[in-house]
């Protein structure tokens, strides 16, 4: 999609702006946000900027989020068809970084204001003392809750994994429902739980993989327990449309979702009705309670032919304002604190449940090999959930793993 003011603008040059400082040429911009609920308020952003803009072009590209990690770093790596800006996944930014795919920002035109970011949400931006792209939003989960249901059922939301079984329990024997979709494909959905029982991925400050302890093992055998005693569906595979589909048609009560979810779980017959979708934090493990840091960076390709005008269109898609229509139109965080104090977001419920989640939201350690960690916990997790392994197995094949992906790490 190519998207240009009603004036034009110089066809097909990528050459960077004009000596007048006036910004011109293409900028072709990869967003990975999800095509029928997100794209359509993105796009529309980028089209205000070439308002602003005239003599640039935005050639906007939806690439899926599985697909634009590998995406971005084939056509960096080949030297052709990288985009000018992409939208770098909090865990992808770090390793594009190491790479050497991305422009450092410090002192242009894409960074404003850095001091205005939430730490939690630059963090993951620097590295190696430069900054290599901009936030542009923050997530965590929380208990997305069907307020029907449970009125029905004469229950309260979960604050532990025993109320929640109790809680499901009552909700199957009083109105037929199974209280909560599990996602089982997508290993995100699991590190609530094994930050729950004190767990987590690794200890990066020791260098130490702490997957395998018996915090990890433990944390499994309570997701496993969830599906056998039936507190909890899952499936294999098409993890994220069963669940968003189960949730919003009330075949289920609860699901464990982010920010993201909320716009297309408003569709639902269910939410037609907007007061009818309760939040709540994440259910409480035996040795804790926390649910994890995600989100969304705006990047600048290194080898970008227009590198002024990708580095303004960075900015104005992660400015105060541009957070402030995402926040109130698809419930978004910003991660700017001054998007906060604007009176959409001010009053927005969605936005005032999630921010002290996200504030207190359990951060990852944003090094190259971040991303990399999420596939092996996703096979062993499917497999746990399955039956296809124990939670002891699961969690020793994971640790093993880690030991061969990060050199001399304990
Ligand atoms: C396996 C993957 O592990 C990690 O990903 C973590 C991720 O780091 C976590 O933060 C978390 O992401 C949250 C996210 O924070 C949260 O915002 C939301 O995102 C929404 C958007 O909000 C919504 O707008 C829209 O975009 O849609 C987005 C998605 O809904 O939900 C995300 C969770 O879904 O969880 C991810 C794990 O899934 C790696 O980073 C890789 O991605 C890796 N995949 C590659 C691995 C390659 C082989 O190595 C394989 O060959 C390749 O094909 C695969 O692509």
């Amino acid at each position: 999609v190519t998207l240009a003011a009603c004036g034009g603008s110089d066809s097909g040059s990528d050459g960077g702006s004009k000596s007048s400082g006036e910004l011109s040429g293409t900028v072709t911009w990869w967003d990975t946000s999800t095509v029928g609920s997100e794209d359509k308020v993105f796009k529309k952003l980028a089209e205000d900027f070439t308002k602003k803009h005239p003599k640039v072009t935005v050639k906007y590209v939806n690439v899926p989020f599985g697909e634009a990690q590998n995406k971005f770093k084939n056509a960096a790596q080949s030297g052709s068809g990288a985009p000018d800006v992409i939208r770098s996944e909090v865990a992808w930014t770090p390793e594009f970084a190491d790479l050497g795919y991305l422009a450092p920002l410090d002192g242009t035109a894409a960074l404003k204001d850095q001091g205005d970011f939430l730490e939690q949400a630059a963090a993951s931006t620097k590295y190696n003392g430069k900054t290599y792209a901009v936030p542009q939003v923050i997530d965590s989960m929380g208990v997305f809750y069907n307020k029907k249901i449970f009125k029905e059922a004469g229950v309260e939301v979960p604050k532990n994994i025993a109320e929640l079984k109790t809680v499901s329990a009552t909700i199957k024997e009083k109105t037929g429902k199974t209280g909560l979709y599990l996602r089982g494909d997508d290993p995100y959905w699991f590190l609530s739980f094994l930050y729950g029982e004190g767990g987590d991925l690794v200890d990066a400050e020791n260098k130490t993989v702490t997957f395998d302890n018996e915090a990890g093992v433990k944390a499994f055998k309570t997701v496993k327990d969830l599906v056998d005693s039936k507190a909890a569906i899952t499936d294999a595979t098409n993890g994220w449309d069963n669940m968003q589909a189960a949730f919003k048609d009330g075949k289920v009560a609860m699901m464990i979702n982010g920010p993201w979810a909320v716009a297309d779980t408003y569709a639902g017959k269910e939410f037609a009705d907007k007061a009818n979708l309760g939040i709540a934090p994440v259910p409480a493990g035996s040795a804790g309670q926390g649910a994890p840091q995600g989100g969304h960076n705006l990047a600048v390709y290194a080898g970008s032919k227009n590198l002024d005008a990708s580095y303004a269109f960075a900015e104005y898609m992660t400015s105060a304002e541009s957070q402030a229509t995402i926040a109130q139109q698809l419930s978004l965080l910003p991660t700017r604190q001054s998007a906060y104090l604007q009176k959409d977001v001010a009053k927005s419920e969605m936005i005032g449940f999630f921010k002290p989640v996200v504030d207190k939201a359990v951060e990852r350690p944003w090094i190259p090999e971040g991303g990399s960690l999420f596939e092996p916990v996703k096979v062993e997790y499917t497999k746990v959930l399955t039956g296809q392994t124990t939670p002891e197995q699961g969690a020793k094949a994971v640790g093993d793993a880690y030991r061969k992906l990060l050199k001399d790490w304990k």
